[in-house]
């Protein structure tokens, strides 16, 4: 199989997992932040440089790269990896999320889904068996159950008859799983916030064997303490020897509260995202670099930070160049954020080897400013 799980240890102060994930294009530790290169690129970072700062998974996304540039031509280049000239491991979303997200409706049907291209507006079909023959020619080393995600928040009646139509477009999937032994497939867990029909959902999609296993449907607006117990009871039946995945997630405290809760991979934008409008994660949390007071402020965006961008650059640069709106601003405010959540992610390892996740919690939650 493409994909195995190796557990390492159990936290014995906390629920959380050390581990190693096994893929065609190489292993990583979890739990670990995965960078979102939604358009085959990690927005304003070379391979090189993720390479440099241990990014070993990035993701990537079915529904965009289908539109542009379709999935012929990066087939025609030998899948994604060659495409981008990324050797490390991939993860493909499958589009369920995005045909939810940013298409105006057309109708799903249990065949699958009829929508509008969000760019173009010609009218578009994607199904289960559509999207995993785009993910075939991608080449991912993880690829994407299609899922319905249903609008939050939703009836009980509307999510169980959602989670029940997951649960039968999830085998569809499988059963049109080209290569199984390059490509591992994860099933997407729903239900929204209803207890039963989360518990329902993970045994669906445990009883159909997946390498792996996502929660999805958790980042969209509840509040955290309602994620939290989610994960509390949906963990507890994904099975101890697969990976385990939290889509969309997160900030810093979501990520070290989702590894307390059995959680291996996360991923999110937000890195990426506020860096791009200047803002940068610290230790000590959010620092505004266009900020004023920066002006003349010529130490590292973090003290802290042992990288590259902290070891040679100041914050009155950094700020200067965001000013001006200039591209090496933003390479050097991502390349910093990203490396923040790749290192966070390490010092919670360690804190899992050394049994002490939730004293780290504390420290960390009190040094940043989380309540
Ligand atoms: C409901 C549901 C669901 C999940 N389904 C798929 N295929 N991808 C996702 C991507 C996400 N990104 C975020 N960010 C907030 N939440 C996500 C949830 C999903
Ligand atoms: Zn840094």
């Amino acid at each position: 199989t493409a994909i195995t799980y190796e557990h390492i240890k159990t936290c014995q102060q906390t629920g959380a997992r050390l581990g190693k994930v096994h893929t065609p294009h190489g292993s990583f530790d979890t739990p670990a932040f995965m960078p979102v290169g939604t358009l085959a690129t990690v927005k304003t970072m070379s391979p090189e440089e993720l390479q440099e700062m241990n990014a070993n998974i990035i993701l990537s996304n079915t529904y965009h790269l289908w539109l542009r540039p379709g999935e012929d031509i990066i087939e025609e280049a030998g899948g994604l990896h060659r495409f981008m000239n990324w050797d490390g491991a991939i993860l493909t979303d499958s589009g369920g999320f995005q045909v939810f997200s940013l298409s105006d409706m057309r109708d799903i049907k249990e065949e699958g889904v009829h929508f509008r291209n969000h760019l173009s507006g010609e009218k578009l079909f994607l199904s289960p068996e559509k999207a995993m023959s785009i993910q075939n020619s991608l080449g991912s080393d993880i690829m994407m159950a299609f899922d319905e995600c249903p609008p939050y928040p939703a009836s009980h009646d509307y999510m169980k008859a959602s989670v029940e139509r997951t649960s039968r477009w999830a085998e569809r999937c499988l059963k049109a799983h080209e290569r199984p032994s390059e490509q591992g497939l994860f099933g997407i867990v729903q239900g929204g916030e209803y207890d039963d029909l989360r518990k329902q959902s993970a045994k669906d999609l445990v009883s159909l064997d997946f390498p792996g296993y996502a929660i999805g449907g958790l980042s969209v607006g509840e509040p955290k303490d309602i994620m939290n117990r989610m994960l509390e009871f949906t963990t507890p039946i994904l099975p101890a020897d697969k990976p385990r995945y939290l889509m969309g997630v997160g900030s810093p405290d979501s990520l070290v509260d989702g590894a307390i809760r059995g959680i291996d991979m996360f991923d999110c934008v937000l890195p990426t995202r506020i860096a791009r409008n200047g803002t940068c994660m610290t230790s000590g949390g959010r620092l505004v670099v266009r900020n004023a007071k920066y002006a003349r402020d010529f130490s590292p965006i973090d003290e802290n930070c042992d990288c590259h961008v902290c070891k040679n650059y100041t914050r009155a640069y950094i700020r200067h160049l965001v000013k001006c709106n200039e591209t090496f601003g933003f390479r050097l405010t991502t390349y910093h954020n990203l490396y923040f959540l790749i290192e966070l992610m390490k010092q919670v390892r360690t804190a899992i080897s050394e049994d002490r996740l939730g004293d780290f919690k504390e420290a960390f939650f009190e040094q940043y400013g989380f309540n």
